[in-house]
């Protein structure tokens, strides 16, 4: 088990609804499973006007998953946590003189001997990230001479290629690249993990793990919920940077890297990188036309339910232009992918919850069982992220009796499976990674760079004022019909159920 350091974690933006919902849930479940180390303090900071009891009452005894949680655990465990729990109110804005701040921090390290080892946690607005950085330093908070320190910085990283640059250049002035950790919660998955045991711990999958084997891949990234509390901050978004730029391009690159030399996590990352670098890019108004769908759920019925549309949502403009549904068709310009199409789409308001990867593998060269059903014949491999998290098989076996009819069989393995094991939720993991100084789940500030280079000249195509459509889909179906043009040379898109195992998908024989 890897060493962690006492320390400190000195979240900024405490009073808000990252900190409560998952940032303090995830760091008691480290505590109840007794993975904090000995001397360790959270300090809440914002502009909040709270003590420290009010501070613990909104972010532990007022909270609804808290209070499921603790619900049959004694009180000594919670009180042991909640005394680990400090307010500091900023004032009126991040953008001040942080010398309280640092006295506070002082106190709280001397009283709890917690080091000087101190992780910074920025949960505020993206346009407070430098900013804060910036009076860090000013307040001499970043030097490394009485204990090392770390900054976590949240998502979106950026609007833009450029925002993004701009950004790791304002980081860069104060704190170095390895002190920075990018969180992309997906990376803390435990099924986007195993996509890396996956592929470089079995000797059969990477052998077939290329464009003499590999049709084609798809990556579907389906939510059922609509734009939800976070209207205003969606609208701005919308479903390519909100979900395409950070964690899909995360899963391609995972799904595109070459071996790396070992599981350390600059190896992995200078990998992924270089599959990210070899996406082609798409600059032609006709190639960006023909491989890239948006759309807008539009209000309709789910489950009998009147259900909005999305420009009816709160916070959302009524002619807004922001898709919540995006499709994307590229290629991967290396050795191993050639000619491979990648189909990826991510959406809100789709008939469930799912996320899951595709491998399509070529059918058989030459077909000697004859029959409709082996035009459906090829064989998958799922890597189901979520839910229901596994990895299924799809291979073409024999039906018992005459002649030589195939039905397709499936050869799988469910998380769920492991009862007794605990599998952290992404947070739990990311954080206690940070803790422990391992950035491998972390993005890099080039890998960042370079899933927005890919990202940019779709978003400017979109945003041009040319005539690109934007498609409406009712909420609760599967995009808009034109998508599956898009799809189409290779077949259609799984659209396919919460449970992995009964998804029959679209195929004649599942
Ligand atoms: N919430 C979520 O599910 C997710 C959030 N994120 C990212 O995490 C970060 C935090 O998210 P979340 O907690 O939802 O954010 P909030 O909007 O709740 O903001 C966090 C805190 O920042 C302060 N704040 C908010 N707006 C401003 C402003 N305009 N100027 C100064 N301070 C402000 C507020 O504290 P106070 O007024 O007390 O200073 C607020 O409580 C964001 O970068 C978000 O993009 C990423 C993924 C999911
Ligand atoms: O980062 C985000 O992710 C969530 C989806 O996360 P998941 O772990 O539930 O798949 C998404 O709803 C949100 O819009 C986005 O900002």
């Amino acid at each position: 088990m890897k060493k962690t350091d006492n320390q400190m974690l000195v979240i900024f933006g405490a009073s808000g609804d990252l900190t409560a919902r998952k940032l303090i849930p995830s760091l008691f479940n480290l505590y109840l499973a007794d993975q904090l180390p000995e001397n360790f303090v959270i300090l809440g900071v914002s502009r909040s006007d709270l003590t420290d009891e009010a501070f613990r009452d909104r972010v532990v005894y007022d909270s609804e998953y808290l209070k499921q949680k603790t619900k049959d655990l004694d009180d000594g465990r919670v009180k042991g946590f909640v005394d680990k729990l400090y307010y500091e109110d900023l004032g009126d804005s991040y953008d001040t003189d942080y010398a309280p701040l640092r006295k506070r921090v002082e106190a709280l390290k001397e009283k709890h001997n917690t080091s000087g080892n101190i992780i910074y946690y920025l949960s505020t607005p993206p346009t407070l990230y430098e900013t804060v950085s910036h009076n860090l330093s000013n307040a001499g908070m970043n030097t490394q001479n009485n204990g090392w320190k770390r900054l976590i910085v949240e998502k979106p990283f950026g609007y833009s290629l450029e925002t993004a640059q701009e950004l790791n250049k304002g980081l860069h002035k104060y704190f170095k690249e390895h002190q920075i950790y990018r969180i992309d919660h997906y990376l803390g998955k435990e099924t986007v993990q195993n996509l890396l045991v996956t592929r470089f711990s079995n000797s059969i999958f990477e052998p077939l793990w290329n464009r003499n084997y590999i049709q084609h891949v798809e990556i579907t990234n389906a939510e059922s919920v609509g734009a939800e509390k976070r209207g205003g901050y969606y609208d701005k978004s919308g479903a390519l940077r909100d979900m395409f730029q950070n964690h899909l391009l995360q899963l391609v690159s995972l799904v595109v890297m070459e071996p790396p030399i070992g599981a350390d996590a600059e190896e992995i990352r200078n990998e992924k990188v270089k599959a990210l670098k070899s996406l082609r890019l798409m600059t032609k108004d006709k190639e960006l036309f023909e491989n890239t769908i948006r759309a807008q759920y539009v209000a309709s019925k789910v489950d009998g339910k009147a259900v909005k549309g999305y420009r009816d949502e709160e916070g959302v403009d009524s002619n807004s232009t922001t898709e919540t549904y995006a499709a994307i068709k590229f290629y991967v310009d290396n050795w191993r992918w050639h000619g491979v199409p990648f189909y990826v789409r991510t959406a809100k308001r789709m008939p469930t919850k799912v996320t899951e990867i595709v491998i399509h593998f070529k059918k058989p060269h030459h077909q000697i069982f004859k029959g409709s059903e082996m035009q459906e014949m090829d064989n998958k491999l799922i890597i189901r992220i979520q839910p229901d998290e596994g990895i299924l098989i799809k291979f073409g076996v024999k039906v018992p009796g005459q002649g030589f009819k195939v039905e397709r069989a499936n050869l799988d393995f469910y998380y769920a499976s492991l009862a007794e094991t605990y599998v952290m939720e992404a947070y739990e993991r990311l954080l206690l990674d940070a803790m422990q100084g391992d950035a491998t789940l972390y993005a890099r500030a080039d890998e960042v760079e370079a899933a927005w280079e890919f990202v940019d000249p779709i978003l400017n195509y979109w945003n041009s004022g040319k005539d690109v459509r934007m498609y409406g889909y009712a909420a609760g179906a599967w995009g808009p019909e034109n998508a599956d043009g898009l799809i189409e040379g290779d077949g259609y898109w799984r659209n396919p159920s919460e449970n992995l195992a009964e998804d029959p998908g679209y195929c004649v024989i599942c």
